[in-house]
């Protein structure tokens, strides 16, 4: 483990040219665990798929100290995943080992049982040949973590992993996070429920499409700050575009 950091220096992200997010800098220490909260349409989902490569930067630069997205496991948004398509929960935890498998190599017998011991951690043993199109939110979920937990990655990125799940899952897939993060991986989680946050999470990225504070959740989650971000996103200007130079305000 290192002492490295993941920087965001001065970075704007923009969707045809309207920042999502503005003038971003700050750093997400190796081995941290730390919540990305803000209002709706705060630019937090955004953040998370410029870290994972998905989304190119308007401005500033992102150093990821040496990893690439390879390296990250990502739980989407739930609404992101398509689930029509006919795969079954053990093809979906299998692709947690893609880079040891490659596309067309067979899955060894050892991966095969690391799978299946995946799924028993997160309470689906016996759910290998089920559809995941049949699945609960809930359960599917659960599949997800299965698949990060194979996958075994030191940096965990995951886009409100606890919407409309129910408490006991939650709780459940709650302790496996606070577990990687015991390991020394690097936990990085858009939520919504600040209670959780509060409780569980060291560090807070409190964003309203630009910083609003960023550091230990104590100092992070205060009323003055959420009244400063909701203020913020309610009077963001949704037709401002990118500056032309870095630094320089949005018109
Ligand atoms: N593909 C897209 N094309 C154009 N605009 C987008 C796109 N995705 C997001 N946006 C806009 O970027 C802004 C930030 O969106 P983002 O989804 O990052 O916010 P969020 O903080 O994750 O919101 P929520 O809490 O509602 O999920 C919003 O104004 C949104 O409408």
């Amino acid at each position: 483990m290192t002492n490295n950091v993941l920087r965001f220096s001065d970075v704007t992200i923009a969707y045809h040219r309207h920042p999502a997010v503005h003038h971003l800098s700050g750093n997400f220490p190796v081995g941290s665990m730390t919540a990305i909260a803000g209002p709706n349409g705060a630019g937090k989902s955004t953040l998370v798929k410029a870290l994972m490569g998905q989304l190119p930067l308007a401005s500033g630069s992102i150093d990821l100290s040496g990893w690439s997205p390879r390296d990250f496991g990502y739980l989407p948004q739930a609404a992101e995943i398509d689930r029509t398509f006919p795969l079954t929960v053990a093809d979906t935890v299998m692709l947690g080992a893609w880079r040891e498998v490659g596309a067309f190599r067979g899955i060894s017998s050892a991966v095969a049982a690391r799978a299946r011991d995946s799924l028993s951690a997160v309470g689906l043993e016996g759910f290998e040949r089920r559809q995941i199109g049949s699945l609960s939110a809930g359960q599917f979920q659960r599949v997800l973590f299965a698949r990060l937990l194979l996958q075994d990655a030191p940096v965990i990125l995951l886009d409100e992993p606890f919407s409309a799940i129910d408490a006991r899952t939650t709780r459940e897939l709650l302790d496996i996070l606070l577990g990687w993060h015991r390991d020394g991986r690097t936990i990085i989680a858009v939520l919504h429920d600040f209670d959780m946050v509060k409780s569980h999470f060291p560090q807070t990225l409190l964003i309203a499409r630009e910083l609003v504070a960023w550091g230990q959740t104590a100092s992070v989650m205060t009323s003055a700050n959420l009244l400063k971000a909701r203020a913020m996103a309610e009077n963001w200007d949704e037709t401002a575009q990118v500056c032309e130079r870095p630094g320089e305000a949005a018109a």
